[in-house]
């Protein structure tokens, strides 16, 4: 005998639905300008670890200055010039060392979201030409393939539902927005230029709508 829709129903309901994301666990993380705490998380769908890295009291209300940062191996550990991710995450962390309370939020999207592979083969499209969004068009990929979903168990498991937002892209406003986050305000992040930037930065101004 088939099973009826109400009882397939009912078995469903029983089933556990796999969470977004879970919380790991954190520890003290000692950095050039403060002692910050890290916090891992693990998001069950891709197996992927997500971190959170704050400073002070993140809990008691008041809004907090905060960066929603995607991972950047070139840029963030390996010193390229070719973007500036790496420049980028350390004003956002000394800046959250000199007020004394933040949290900066590493999203393991690199490559806006394509993979490092990918990313080295746009670079390659890139040293034959194309601009930044163009080479992601060529490879099949959305310009940026980001998602910012995962923010917000993040942001519930440290009890933060307020955000002064260092960015200069308006689309991570719109998106905690969206997750029903307040931006009360977005703080400038200063970009660092140099010869090898110059057309990836023009390209997000022109292309991706970022604010400089
Ligand atoms: N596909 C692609 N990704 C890149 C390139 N250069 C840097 N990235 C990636 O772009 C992302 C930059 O992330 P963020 O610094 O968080 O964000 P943003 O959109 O630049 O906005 P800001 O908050 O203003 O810094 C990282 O995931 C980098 O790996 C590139 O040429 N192509």
């Amino acid at each position: 005998m088939k099973p009826s829709l109400a009882s397939a129903t009912a078995i469903s309901a029983l089933v556990p639905t796999e969470s977004e994301l879970d919380y790991a666990t954190s520890c003290e993380l000692p950095m050039p300008w403060a002692t910050f705490r890290l916090h891992a998380f693990v998001e069950p769908a891709t197996g992927k670890e997500h971190v959170a890295i704050t400073l002070g009291d993140v809990a008691n209300g008041e809004p907090v200055l905060a960066r929603i940062h995607s991972e950047c191996l070139t840029g963030d550990a390996l010193f390229s010039l070719r973007c500036d991710c790496g420049p980028q995450l350390e004003a956002a962390l000394k800046k959250i060392a000199e007020e004394g309370r933040g949290a900066l939020f590493y999203l393991r999207q690199e490559g806006r979201g394509i993979g490092l592979v990918n990313k080295i083969r746009a670079y390659q499209l890139q040293d034959a030409g194309a601009d930044t969004v163009e080479a992601n068009e060529a490879l099949g990929f959305k310009p940026d393939q980001r998602n910012y979903k995962l923010c917000k168990p993040m942001l519930q498991h440290l009890q933060i539902s307020s955000l002064r937002l260092m960015t200069n892209n308006p689309r991570k406003i719109t998106a905690m927005e969206q997750l029903g986050l307040k931006v009360v305000e977005r703080v400038p992040l200063v970009i660092t230029r140099n010869p090898f930037n110059e057309r990836y930065l023009t390209t997000k101004a022109a292309k991706l709508g970022h604010l400089f």
